[in-house]
C-alpha cells in the first residue's frame, strides 16, 4: 500500500482577534493530490484558517505544518511552493491579461508554465483584453493562471466561484480538476454546498471556528436524516405524516411532500399503509438523497437548539 502523504497538518489550531475567537481547536490533515474543501457560512473562520496556512496570519495557538514547513517562519520557501489565488480586485484594472501574466511570471526565478496555462485555460483570445473588460468567469481564469504559473505543489483558492453563473462555475471546476490531475493538491473554501459536493474529495465543515464534520461528500451524505421520500398528493395531511413513527421533519409545498425519517424504508411502508387504509391516492413517489445543503441546515439547527 502506498503511504498517505500529508501536505498539511493542522493540530489544535486557534486564532483570536481581540474578543473574537475566529478559529477554535481545529485539527485536520490534507493528503497529497486531493481537492480539500473548507465549507461553512459567512464568518465561520474559513478565510482565517486559509490565511494561517498561507503564512499571512499568525496562529494564536496550536501547530500548523504546510509542505513540512512552518508557514510564518519559513514563508519565503513556502511561497515558492504554494499558489494563492488573488481576489480579482487586487489586479490593476487597466492591465492587459498578457501584461499581468508577464509581470507575475517575472516574480519567479525558474521556468514557468505560462504557455501551457494559456493553452489549458483558453486564454489566447483574451491576452490583449484589459482585466476590467473581462467577465467574472474570465477574471477567475486569469487569477487561477496567475496563481499557478510556477506549478505550485499546493494551491489555495478562497471562494473561487463567488458570483459566477452555474455554467462558468462548472467550467472553473473542470479547470481546478485539471490542475489537480497535473499534480497540485488543492485547498478550496466555499459556501456553495453544491461546489463542495461536486468538486471536493473531502470536506471539512466548520461553523463558529469549530470543526463540525470531516469526510468525503458521499459519506457525509450517508447521514440518514438527510434522506427523504418525496411524493404528491391532494389528500394526505401534513399532521398525519408528522405523527408517523421515525419521521423527523415534513416539508409541504403545494401538493408536494418531502418526508425526512430516521428509517426511510419503514416510513415509506407506513405512508403506503396509511393511504391504503384511508383510500388516498399518491403520485410520483420517490426515494431521494439529501444534499450537503440539507446536512448543513441540520447542523446549524442542532447548534441553535443545543
Ligand atoms: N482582521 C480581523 N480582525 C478582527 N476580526 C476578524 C478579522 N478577520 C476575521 N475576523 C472575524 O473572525 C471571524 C471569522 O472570519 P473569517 O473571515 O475567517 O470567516 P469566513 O468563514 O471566511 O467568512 P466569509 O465567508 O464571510 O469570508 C469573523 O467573526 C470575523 O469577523
Amino acid at each position: 500500500m502506498i503511504p498517505i502523504e500529508h501536505v498539511i497538518k493542522v493540530n489544535h489550531l486557534s486564532k483570536t482577534f481581540g474578543e473574537t475567537q475566529a478559529v477554535k481547536n481545529l485539527s485536520f490533515t490534507v493528503e497529497k493530490g486531493e481537492i480539500f474543501g473548507i465549507i461553512g457560512p459567512n464568518g465561520a473562520g474559513k478565510t482565517t484558517t486559509l490565511e494561517i496556512l498561507e503564512g499571512i496570519q499568525k496562529a494564536s495557538g496550536g501547530e500548523v505544518e504546510v509542505l513540512g514547513l512552518h508557514p510564518v517562519k519559513q514563508l519565503r520557501e513556502l511561497n515558492n511552493r504554494i499558489g494563492v489565488q488573488f481576489q480579482a480586485t487586487s489586479i490593476q484594472k487597466k492591465m492587459k491579461v498578457k501584461e499581468a501574466m508577464d509581470l507575475f511570471a517575472s516574480f519567479y526565478k525558474g521556468k514557468t508554465q505560462k504557455n501551457e496555462l494559456i493553452e489549458m485555460l483558453g486564454l489566447q483570445e483574451k491576452l490583449d483584453v484589459r482585466f476590467e473588460d473581462l467577465s467574472g468567469g474570465w477574471k477567475q481564469r486569469v487569477t487561477l493562471a496567475l496563481a499557478t504559473l510556477h506549478q505550485p505543489e499546493l494551491l489555495f483558492l478562497d471562494e473561487p466561484s463567488m458570483g459566477l453563473d452555474p455554467h462558468a462555475r462548472r467550467e472553473l471546476w473542470a479547470m481546478i480538476r485539471t490542475l489537480r490531475d497535473k499534480g497540485s493538491t488543492i485547498v478550496v473554501t466555499t459556501h456553495y454546498m453544491e461546489e463542495a459536493e461536486k468538486l471536493c474529495d473531502r470536506v471539512a465543515m466548520i461553523y463558529s471556528g469549530e470543526l463540525k464534520a470531516l469526510n468525503t461528500p458521499n459519506e457525509l451524505l450517508d447521514d440518514v436524516s438527510t434522506h427523504y421520500v418525496r411524493f404528491e398528493s391532494e389528500e394526505v395531511s401534513y399532521d398525519s405524516l408528522l405523527s408517523l413513527g421515525d419521521v423527523i421533519k415534513v416539508e409541504k409545498e403545494e401538493h408536494e411532500f418531502k418526508v425526512f425519517s430516521e428509517n426511510l424504508q419503514q416510513t415509506a411502508y407506513q405512508i403506503f399503509k396509511y393511504c391504503d387504509e384511508e383510500g388516498m391516492e399518491l403520485r410520483n413517489f420517490k426515494f431521494e438523497r439529501g444534499s450537503l445543503d440539507d446536512l448543513f441546515v441540520q447542523y446549524l439547527k442542532k447548534e441553535k437548539t443545543g
